[in-house]
């Protein structure tokens, strides 16, 4: 299925704009799971399991699993997403960027070898460096455009002949790289101004907006600023507040109750 397609059936099915983010760091696990040699995924698992229903997307951060010699528990967690959970798409957030033949490499992994159902791209290294991942059209494409850190600004807030460096891949997306509607742009919750001003570059582009929750993104605001018509548009994604919500055997059911209060607290500005 087309990614826009489950995207769009998991915002209605669900009822639900947030994205949870796994970003599983063992050292903040509960302890019961600390020794097991699977922790990763049992720990990932058990936090899809208790927020599916709440969810629109799952966000696995590809570092997390990387730096522990994990891609085996990515690929089984992806792997049980899909078989158990089969309309919550999977964003695989990799932020790659690199030239084409490379990237035909990273498209292939992400696609095909863990099956994400989108991805996270750099666009600064242009057009020819992203068509690897266009060329999946089926495949959500999910370009970086005003990230939620601070020194996003950097580069980002430079003028580029009368527009800041956010603005153009904005257009720049919208206008020429979406041609098979696959393609997503990354918009920080800490920056509603700019949340606004993409999406009135970009009509409906689905957005994901990371930022609410640890880096302390206004809700309301993301909503006020990034939300469509029919109040759809956004993935807005939380990870480290759902996660490490609770810090025992509970936990799974702790990241629950907050999932849960913040897609109420989303959809309260629908
Ligand atoms: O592409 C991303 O997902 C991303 C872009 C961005 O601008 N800021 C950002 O925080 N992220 C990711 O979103 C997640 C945010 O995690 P929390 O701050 O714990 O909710 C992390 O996985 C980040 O890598």
């Amino acid at each position: 299925m087309h990614f826009m397609t489950a995207l769009k059936g998991a915002w209605q099915q669900r009822n639900s704009l947030l994205c949870v983010g796994l970003d599983p760091d063992p050292a903040r696990f509960p302890a019961h799971l600390q020794d097991k040699p699977d922790a990763i995924f049992e720990f990932c698992k058990q936090i899809v399991d208790a927020t599916a229903d709440l969810a629109c997307c799952f966000k696995p951060q590809i570092a997390y699993f990387a730096a522990r010699r994990a891609e085996d528990q990515l690929e089984a967690l992806i792997d049980h997403i899909h078989a158990r959970h089969p309309d919550t798409p999977v964003v695989l957030d990799a932020k790659r960027g690199d030239i084409g033949s490379t990237a035909e490499q990273y498209a292939v992994e992400a696609f095909e070898r863990f099956r994400a159902d989108a991805i996270t791209v750099n666009p600064y290294m242009g057009r020819d460096s992203v068509d690897p991942y266009l060329a999946y059209p089926d495949k959500g494409v999910i370009l970086l455009c005003r990230t939620s850190n601070p020194g996003g600004s950097d580069l980002q807030f430079l003028d580029v002949g009368g527009e800041k460096l956010y603005e153009r891949v904005a257009r720049l997306v919208a206008e020429d790289w979406n041609a098979s509607g696959n393609c997503g742009l990354v918009v920080g919750a800490t920056f509603p101004a700019e949340i606004a001003r993409v999406r009135e570059l970009t009509g409906d582009m689905p957005l994901l907006v990371p930022g609410i929750g640890a880096q302390g993104g206004d809700i309301a605001a993301t909503m006020q600023a990034g939300r469509t018509a029919d109040g759809c548009g956004l993935m807005i994604n939380s990870s480290r507040a759902i996660l490490y919500a609770g810090k025992g055997e509970d936990f799974a059911a702790e990241a629950r109750r907050v999932a849960l209060e913040t897609r109420d607290a989303i959809n309260a500005q629908r």
